[in-house]
């Protein structure tokens, strides 16, 4: 029997820094932001219908996706950002269960799906347990704003466009407060992981 965690949070509190924590104890992580970037790459069903809905102009001059422009599109407009949703979540959902099914194939005890927008899509019933790393929204927007070089308010039209992760936490199985240092972080995970059984205790 293996265990499917899906991990989730809101933008910059902290998934792929716990993602890398759990890949670094031998547990695989399939990443939802890496799929939706190959479900778009230039042959692909999604990229077709990417441009056909917001036109040659969404591409870089090699005719890759013009992610920074699309960025700037979708996170100011509600209609166009379910426009691209519409397109791409059901590729990258097909891509991440065949992924999860080959490591249980595989026979790994722990998978885990990073999925940023868990709850918004509805993928609970694809997952056994559900860890939300959280941080403070001020925290949050903070990090944000120093790892992309946004301003407040393109960070803010960001944090906005997903469900607060207050939220996101009160329906979790497990909530990992990522307010403080990142080894904090981590044995925060450690401890969780011994509770489930992944780990073995000291
Ligand atoms: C709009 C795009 C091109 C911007 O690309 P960019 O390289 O700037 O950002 P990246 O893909 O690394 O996403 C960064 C973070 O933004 C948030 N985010 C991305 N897409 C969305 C969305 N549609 N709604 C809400 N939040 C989103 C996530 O927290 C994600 O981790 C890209 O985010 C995209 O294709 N989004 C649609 C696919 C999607 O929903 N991805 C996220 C979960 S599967
Ligand atoms: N505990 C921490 N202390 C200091 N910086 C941190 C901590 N955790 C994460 N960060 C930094 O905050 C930023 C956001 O973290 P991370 O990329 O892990 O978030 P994420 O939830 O995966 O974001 P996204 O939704 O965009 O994929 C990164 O630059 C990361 O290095």
């Amino acid at each position: 029997m293996s265990l499917v965690i899906g991990l989730t949070g809101s933008i910059a509190t902290g998934k792929s820094t716990v993602a890398k924590m759990f890949r670094q104890l031998g547990i695989p992580v399939i990443d939802a932001d890496i799929l939706a970037r190959e479900v778009v790459e230039p042959g692909e069903d999604a990229y077709k219908k990417v441009i056909e809905t917001f036109g040659e102009d969404i591409l870089l001059d090699d005719k890759t996706l013009n992610r920074k422009r699309l960025g700037e599109i979708v996170f100011t407009d509600e209609t166009k950002r379910k426009q691209l949703n519409g397109i791409v979540h059901p590729a990258i959902r097909k891509r991440m269960l065949e992924k999860r099914d080959h490591f249980i194939r595989e026979g790994y005890q722990c998978v885990v799906l990073d999925i940023p927008l868990l709850f918004e899509s509805k993928l609970q019933e694809f997952v056994d347990k559900i860890l939300v790393v959280y941080a403070d929204q001020e925290i949050q927007l903070q990090r944000l704003m120093a790892r992309n070089e946004f301003s407040e308010e393109e960070a803010m039209q960001r944090i906005q466009s997903q469900m607060p992760v207050k939220k996101k936490a009160s329906l979790a199985d497990a909530v990992i407060n990522n307010n403080s240092t990142k080894e904090e972080t981590y044995e925060q995970l450690r401890q969780l992981l011994e509770k489930w059984q992944i780990l073995e205790t000291n």
